[in-house]
């Protein structure tokens, strides 16, 4: 299953100074810069009026998405959208979906796909910003689907945070912030979770050469500087040619 987006590591199109950057930090990178100007597909959701850049930030439980999100929310100045926050905040609220949610969070499975989608388009659109990192989300394939019918655009970027399972499984049994979640059987099923129904969704996003894998070993500083070229050549490309 790992293997298969590693095999798809070729390096495609891109400015000099972007790619060069993106080699040298060990990114693999899969023509999501493509030098080719690619109008995005004309969205149904546009915060401002502008056409969203919309970063899928996927990885397994314990892997760094949220801590890498927040130092992309810091240094690039991104809107953090957790899809898992989102449903916490719903069982929070006590919504009419929220004893729901809270199930299926205790036994690692996932939400239906409209419930959460409707939650993330709900932030998108409530926000001034129109640039953000979706993080933990699309889960499955019908995610992604009902993902793509409901807001109309695909994702610009899809960043993937590589890292083994020992190593996954000990930040989450050690992470101590009180999810229902954090404890070893729940774990092990979103782990089976990951690897049957999101792995598809990561390889499905690296055929379509959207996918920067990321090494989410190490600290949390040396991880971030491998995402770091990733923001960089999109923010220099954005600010000199105002592609997205
Ligand atoms: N590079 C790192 N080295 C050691 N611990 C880390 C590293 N990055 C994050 N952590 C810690 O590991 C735990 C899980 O990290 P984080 O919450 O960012 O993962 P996640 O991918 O969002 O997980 P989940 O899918 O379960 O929400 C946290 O306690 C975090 O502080
Ligand atoms: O798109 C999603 C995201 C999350 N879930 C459920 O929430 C938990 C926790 O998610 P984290 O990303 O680890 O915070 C996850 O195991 C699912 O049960 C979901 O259903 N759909
Ligand atoms: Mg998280």
């Amino acid at each position: 299953m790992w293997r298969r987006v590693t095999s798809l590591s070729t390096v495609i199109g891109s400015s000099k100074l972007s790619l060069l950057n993106l080699r040298q930090a060990g990114v693999n990178f899969q023509e999501a810069f493509s030098s080719n100007v690619q109008t995005p597909a004309e969205g149904r959701i546009s915060p401002n009026g502008k056409t969203p850049f919309i970063t899928f930030v996927l990885g397994g439980p314990g892997s760094g998405k949220g801590t890498q999100c927040a130092r992309i929310v810091e240094t690039f100045g991104f809107t953090h959208l957790s899809a898992g926050d989102l449903l916490r905040h719903e069982i929070f609220l006590n919504s009419e979906n929220g004893a729901m949610i809270l199930n299926a969070i205790k036994e690692g499975k996932i939400v239906p796909s409209e419930v959460t989608v409707k939650l993330i388009k709900r932030a998108i659109e409530s926000s001034v910003n129109d640039k953000f990192l979706i993080d933990g989300f699309p889960r499955c394939e019908e995610n992604r689907m009902t993902y793509e019918r409901i807001i109309g655009k695909e994702p610009n970027i899809v960043l993937f945070f590589d890292c083994p399972q020992e190593e996954m499984v000990k930040r989450v049994l050690s992470r101590n912030q009180g999810r229902v979640d954090d404890n070893i059987d729940t774990v092990k099923e979103r782990l089976k979770v990951f690897k049957t129904l999101n792995l598809p969704v990561i390889n499905y996003y690296a055929e379509k050469g959207k996918l920067l894998k990321i090494d989410g070993t190490g600290t949390e500083d040396e991880i971030f500087e491998r995402v770091r070229p990733v923001f960089a050549a999109w923010r220099y490309r954005s600010k000199h040619f105002g592609l997205v």
